[in-house]
């Protein structure tokens, strides 16, 4: 089974400096317990560096201070976030017990220092960070109402989005409003680097 390609996009080697072995440590783990422990779907498997990975640690500059990844999963984008950016404080939300358990034996083995992982929905948390992202959790309309009370005053709204991310906007113009969301935009990262661009929805909450 492939994990990290042999020869790495100089931009793995930029997000990750230092701790790209960390980040390869993650992946073969991933590779290796993803699937049978329900965090994965096989087709996933062969492009989990590509595809998941990069996609992710691609918008790790974007962050500072603390942050919180609602529905974290198997670690998605926040593991990914911890390794890049190990001066972000990082807390990984996932209601989902055995994502959870996989969660926190990831933060133990990589020994990361930067990483606080809740077993809660995002809703039920009740804390305030710089920053929230989120990556497939769902819909703009779904996600801004459960991300947006996380976010302190003044704090950003970074979620990782598909394509499908203008209709999205489209369909959650209410949302904005009544979470007070200003400045919001869509930027594209990795083109011409990475298999498939990151599409990132910022927004600044006030
Ligand atoms: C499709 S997975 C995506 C996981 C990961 N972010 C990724 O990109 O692979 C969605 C995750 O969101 C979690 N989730 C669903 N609703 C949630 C909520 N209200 N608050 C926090 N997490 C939630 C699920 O348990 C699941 O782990």
């Amino acid at each position: 089974m492939p994990t990290t390609p042999e020869i790495e996009p100089a931009a793995a080697v930029d997000l990750f400096g230092p701790r790209l072995d960390l980040a390869r440590r993650y992946t073969d783990a991933l590779v290796a317990e993803g699937e049978t422990r329900g965090l994965i779907g096989p087709l996933e498997l062969p492009r989990i560096w590509t595809r998941h990975i990069l996609n992710s640690a691609i918008a790790a500059p974007l962050f500072d201070g603390s942050v919180a990844d609602v529905g974290s999963g198997a670690g998605l984008p926040g593991l990914v976030l911890a390794i890049a950016r190990p001066d972000v404080q990082l807390t990984l939300i996932e209601p989902m017990e055995r994502r959870v358990t996989w969660l926190n034996e990831q933060v133990e083995s990589l020994g990361l220092d930067n990483v606080r992982v809740m077993r809660a929905r995002g809703e039920d948390v009740g804390l305030e960070f710089d920053a929230v992202t989120a990556r497939a959790v769902s819909a703009l309309r779904t996600l801004v109402p459960i991300t947006a009370p996380l976010v302190k005053d003044g704090g950003e709204l970074i979620l990782l989005k598909g394509h499908n991310v203008p209709a999205e906007i489209d369909a959650a113009q209410k949302m904005f409003k009544k979470h007070k969301l200003s400045d919001v935009r869509v930027e594209v990262l990795g083109e011409g680097v990475l298999d498939e661009p990151t599409r990132v929805f910022r927004a600044r909450v006030r």
